[in-house]
């Protein structure tokens, strides 16, 4: 899988000039705060336009395809999971948008959960879990539409250092298993150890391999 940008974009008094090509199973994202690194994802999904240039995944241009169709799983740094929905609600968030039917869902769901671990706590509020079970229930749902790309941006913040290990353990095992390309951002040079040798930059609007 192979994910090529080569585009700028300009926000506020803010110009980056972002040209990389990502082929490696996981690839981490480093950068001093308000590098740019956010804003470098939500070009990549589609959120933020580009302002010249393109996006191209596995030989696709992406300039005419809409968010929806990319294939990304996007976490989020807030994680932004829904509170007035339960666990099972966040997860089928994407697939019943998608007009998939109910028991499509409820089975995607069900499979989703067994695979991380968390089928217990399918009907908990959001408000009722860990931290790192929201961790969880963050990436399955960035994981429940069969994304080609998963896009995850600094997943493991507040975390104990037990259960941030026991997530880099399952991002590996998720890459692994379902043949999907990681890129992450992380302030941590030893999480980005933990997962991978490809580590690019952002700074002064530009990203550099490191
Ligand atoms: N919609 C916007 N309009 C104007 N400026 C913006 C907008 N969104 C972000 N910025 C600015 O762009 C810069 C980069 O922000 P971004 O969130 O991409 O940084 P970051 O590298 O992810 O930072 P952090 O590590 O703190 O999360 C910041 O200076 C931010 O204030």
């Amino acid at each position: 899988m192979t994910l090529t940008i080569d585009f700028s974009k300009v926000l506020g008094v803010q110009k980056w000039t972002l040209s990389a090509t990502f082929d490696q199973p996981i690839t981490a994202i480093m950068g001093p705060s308000g590098a740019g690194k956010t804003t470098l994802f939500k070009c990549i999904c589609g959120l933020l336009p580009v302002d010249n240039g393109t996006i191209v995944f596995n030989g696709v241009n992406w300039e005419n395809v809409p968010t929806e169709q990319r294939r990304i799983g996007y976490l989020p740094q807030d994680l932004a999971l829904f509170p007035n929905l339960t666990v099972a609600g966040n997860l089928g968030f994407g697939l019943s948008v998608s007009h998939v039917d109910r028991l499509t869902i409820s089975q995607k769901v069900t499979e989703i959960a067994n695979y991380l671990n968390i089928e217990h706590l399918l009907n908990r509020q959001i408000s009722a879990l860990s931290g790192g079970e929201k961790q969880r229930v963050a990436m399955g749902r960035a994981l429940i539409v069969n994304p080609a790309l998963l896009l995850f941006d600094e997943p493991f913040n507040g975390l104990d250092e037990a259960t941030r290990q026991a997530c880099l353990e399952l991002v590996n095992k998720i890459v692994a298993d379902k043949n999907i390309q990681l890129l992450l951002i992380t302030h941590h040079q030893q999480e980005a150890d933990a997962l991978t040798k490809t580590v690019y930059i952002v700074e002064n609007g530009m990203l550099k391999l490191s």
